[in-house]
């Protein structure tokens, strides 16, 4: 069958993200092989299924992206993307919030709700499961009222339809009430995190009203252990394993019901999930507000913070779920930039690399501060799932002291083997 290639640009609101259409379409390996061809550095979206077009090499800082498309599909209508750029927004943040059954998500957003009187919050929440998945209510919160609004989603799926539904039904409710000032999204307990955030993980310099701030897991202190303990038929990673990897930060609940005991395994076995994630604990999810929002997570402004996190970080041996580990690395020098691409695409998209025991590494989220020759600005690194980012922060290398800093969470991953793959295509001198 003939497939149509497109190059495609992100663009601001009410559009899929890199990782889902690229998902959307199963396009995985083919597309970046076929890509690198092109030699076309680009970052995508669609709005209403028009692509917004870029020139070619649009920068650095953008996702790879090469969209295929079968012959008999429509070609999207290209729009230039001058008139996007530039225009620079009051962004507002989005934290999501996730969790296994009953952890205590929704004690959590109340009580940020209640607590926090100086934001006007808006609050979407995913309730799928119980009576019409076609429904969805989106409530805001200002002093106090709380407006609700309903959200269509097309087949039920948040990630799969929040994008292009929700982002609008947030703008449309933007237009009618006004500016939010945050935006806090539980999901369902069995949801994956990592595909609701990369939704919401839009370009900020191509104009997105929306960044995301961070994901925050609370975990149930009496029943957590089971939960993650808990073995996949089809032998995929448990969704509470997976929402520990992928989480910012980490809220023990209900320590109330749990000894001492008990509540150093939940946090060893959080700690030996995810080496990177700030761990809180507390009762009723009270927690304190300020370590919960505005964390930036995302941001690469925040660079020389993730810098100090990353040098912090430990490496974790598995607890439970045997296969999902933290593994850390690092390494004196510069990088070539184009190598790191094609490395980190390998390993996200194409899951080219194999542990000792041959099965695929799986990345869920990464992270790092890393060099490249030409830039005197450190750069950040951030992957969730299969979408990542590479941009720099403002923070300057010392002269010399060049040291690439990188965070893998994920499963059957082989720090030995993904240091000396790294090592071997990445690193400038080799
Ligand atoms: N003992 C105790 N119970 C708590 C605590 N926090 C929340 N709960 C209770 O736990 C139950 C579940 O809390 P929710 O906030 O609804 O949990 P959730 O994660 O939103 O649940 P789902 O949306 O159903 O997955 C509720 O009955 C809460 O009152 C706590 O610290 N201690
Ligand atoms: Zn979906």
């Amino acid at each position: 069958m003939r497939r149509n290639y497109y190059l495609l640009v992100r663009v601001s609101s009410g559009a899929s993200t890199v990782s889902h259409v690229v998902r959307s379409l199963g396009v995985h390996g083919e597309s970046s092989a076929a890509f690198r061809e092109t030699g076309f550095v680009l970052k995508t979206i669609n709005t209403d299924n028009r692509f917004i077009s870029s020139a070619p090499s649009c920068g650095p800082a953008g996702q790879a992206v090469f969209l295929v498309m079968e012959e008999d599909d429509d070609c999207p209508e290209l729009v230039p993307i001058a008139a996007q750029a530039g225009a620079t927004v009051d962004q507002i943040p989005v934290t999501i919030i996730t969790g296994y059954l009953g952890a205590g998500k929704t004690t959590l957003l109340n009580y940020i709700l209640t607590e926090q009187h100086n934001k006007r919050i808006a609050v979407i929440l995913n309730e799928f499961g119980e009576g019409s998945a076609l429904e969805k209510s989106l409530a805001v919160s200002q002093g106090g009222e709380l407006y609700e609004e309903w959200l269509e989603l097309r087949n039920g799926c948040l990630c799969c339809s929040v994008k292009d539904n929700g982002l609008k039904a947030i703008e449309n409710l933007m237009e009618k009430k006004g500016k939010f000032d945050y935006i806090l999204l539980e999901t369902t307990g069995l949801a994956d995190p990592g595909a609701v955030a990369s939704m919401f993980w839009v370009d900020a310099e191509l104009g997105s009203d929306i960044y995301l701030d961070g994901i925050v897991t609370v975990i149930d202190a009496k029943y957590g252990l089971k939960q993650l303990a808990e073995e996949k038929s089809d032998g995929l990673v448990n969704e509470a394993v997976r929402q520990i990897a992928l989480a910012d930060l980490t809220v023990i609940n209900k320590t109330d019901l749990v000894t001492e005991d008990e509540l150093n395994r939940v946090r060893d076995t959080v700690r030996s999930i995810n080496g990177l994630v700030k761990i809180l604990e507390c009762q009723r999810s009270r927690v304190d507000l300020s370590e919960v929002l505005d964390l930036h997570c995302f941001d690469s402004k925040d660079g020389a913070n993730l810098a100090e996190k990353l040098r912090l970080v430990k490496p974790t041996s598995p607890h439970l779920d045997k296969s999902i580990l933290t593994v850390t690395f690092e390494v004196a020098g510069d990088l070539s930039e184009d190598a790191l691409n094609i490395f980190i695409q390998e390993l996200l998209w194409e899951k080219m690399f194999k542990n000792k025991e041959g099965q695929p590494m799986t990345v869920i989220r990464l992270k790092g501060i890393v060099s490249f020759a030409a830039n005197a600005h450190q750069v950040m690194l951030q992957g969730v799932h299969e979408l990542y980012e590479l941009n720099d922060t403002p923070q300057l290398w010392e002269e010399n002291l060049r040291i690439n800093r990188l965070v893998f969470i994920g499963r059957n991953l082989d720090k030995e083997i993904l240091l000396e793959q790294f090592i071997s295509r990445v690193m400038q001198d080799s």
